[in-house]
């Protein structure tokens, strides 16, 4: 008599295994290869910034007193007593009347407060000597970039737990981080099971089929943040398996496999989670596709046994496997971003579970739009490709109209979600 297996609610399997989830470790990388890579500490000030007061344009820099009488009718002279660029600092001590020629990003000369655009004023020369002569009035502190204006010594900037993009990288440089504190990657070992499959360069085979999970899992497993320790395809065979599974969660954070996790006669995850003593969190799951996707947790390792079938193996890895990735990461929101969409087409299958439908998200006018993004089944590949988001139908309906709003998962977004169940 096969198995019967009792299935959980989706938002109940997601706590059972953040339940297990472990702490990530940090290290220090180069800036230079900290793209993308999560910050394991808050990114604080080291300094104002700017931390001297500059020019923000060409032009010349004067004491603002200087032009109170300046006007259309009453040009004002100024003698140029100096001329510094961009890392010059003039150590000219500036009198009445005298300005200095400034360029963009200099400090501002000691005793001036304004700095008028080089547009602005008219330039000369006596006996060899430069000046320039302006028609407006200037306050105090016009046209100057002032100490701490872009950030405050001691200032928290960026949150860990934050995945380190273009601008953050700029701050890092700014703030002297040439070592960068990120979350070190958690590794992830990965094996493909089944006796099917091919390697991508052989040729197709009657009965057979080529590996398409391992390079699939690969990718999400690096678009989690996470490394990949990929061990190779298994055949179906217990002992090899047993074997090979045993000896890889010593080299891993977390294992995943997929495929062999059903109640067919080769489907041995089941016992080989047995025979290693492994607390088996579940082994169904009230969603489609994945319903069979099992998860087990063993001396502090947790071990993803999910679909073959692509589809199921996909939507299992993002609901189950990512969110215990993030959290190693220090992110505070570890789950798929959760937002309101509108179905673009009708959803006509009846749902017994709740589906996750491979879906494309767009923007039309201003809206969420959510439409499948190809055949809605678990063994189906070529969805996958256009998906950027699921869509969720909760489970017990007779399928949804067009222009239902939904729930979506985004699965390219970095933001994410607390708990989006
Ligand atoms: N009697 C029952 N049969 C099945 C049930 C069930 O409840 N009762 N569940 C079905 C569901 S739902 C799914 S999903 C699959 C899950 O099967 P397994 O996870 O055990 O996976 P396999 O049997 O090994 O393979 C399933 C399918 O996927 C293909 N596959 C496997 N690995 C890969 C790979 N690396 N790349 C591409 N495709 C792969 C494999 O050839 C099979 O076609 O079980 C149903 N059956
Ligand atoms: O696990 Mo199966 O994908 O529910 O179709
Ligand atoms: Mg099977």
């Amino acid at each position: 008599m096969v198995e019967k297996r009792t299935p959980i609610q989706v938002g109940e399997a997601v706590k059972k295994v953040m339940s297990h989830s472990i702490c990530g470790k940090q290290e220090l990388v180069s800036i230079n290869e900290s793209y993308g890579r999560f910050l394991s500490e808050d990114l604080v000030a080291t300094s104002d910034v700017p931390h001297f007061n500059r020019s923000p344009y060409d032009g010349f820099a004067i004491r603002s007193v200087d032009s109170a009488e300046a006007s259309l009718s009453n040009p004002v002279e100024f003698e140029v007593v100096d001329h510094i660029g961009a890392g010059y600092v003039s150590n000219k001590e500036i009198g009445e009347f005298q300005a200095v020629r400034i360029m963009t990003g200099a400090q501002m000369p000691m005793n001036c407060d304004a700095v008028v655009m080089l547009e602005l004023a008219k330039t000369s020369e006596k006996n060899g000597q430069p000046y320039m002569s302006i028609k407006r009035s200037y306050k105090p502190g016009d046209n100057v970039s002032f100490a701490g204006e872009d950030a405050k010594k001691g200032e928290v900037l960026v949150k860990r737990g934050t995945k380190i993009n273009p601008g953050i990288q700029a701050m890092l440089a700014t703030f002297g981080y040439k070592e960068v504190p990120v979350a070190k990657k958690p590794i992830i070992g990965l094996f493909a099971t089944g006796t099917e499959l091919l390697e991508v360069e052989d040729e197709l085979q009657p009965g057979k089929i080529r590996n398409s999970n391992t390079h699939m899992i690969i990718a999400q497993i690096e678009r989690s943040g996470a490394e990949v320790k990929y061990f190779g395809k298994l055949p179906d065979d217990f002992e090899l398996c047993y074997e090979s599974i045993e000896s890889a969660i010593e080299e891993v954070d977390l294992l995943i496999t997929t495929g062999g996790v059903s109640v067919g006669d080769f489907d041995y995850l089941p016992q080989i989670y047995k025979k290693l003593g492994a607390d088996v969190l579940f082994n169904k799951v009230a969603m489609r596709p994945g319903s069979v996707t099992t998860v087990a947790h063993l001396d502090g390792k947790i071990l993803f046994g999910l679909s073959g079938n692509p589809s199921a193996c996909y939507v299992g890895f993002e609901l189950f496997a990512r969110p215990i990735i993030r959290t190693m990461l220090n992110c505070p929101k570890p789950h798929l971003r959760r937002e309101k969409a509108v179905l673009e087409v009708d959803f006509p299958k009846a749902n017994p579970f709740t589906r996750f439908v491979r879906s494309k998200l767009t923007i039309t006018d201003g809206k969420l739009v959510a439409a499948p993004s190809g055949v809605d089944k678990s063994n189906i590949v070529m969805s996958l490709a256009g998906a950027n988001s699921f869509i969720i139908l909760p489970g017990g309906t007779r399928g949804y109209e067009a222009h239902t709003i939904v729930d979506v998962l985004l699965l390219e977004d970095h933001e994410g979600s607390e708990w989006p169940w």
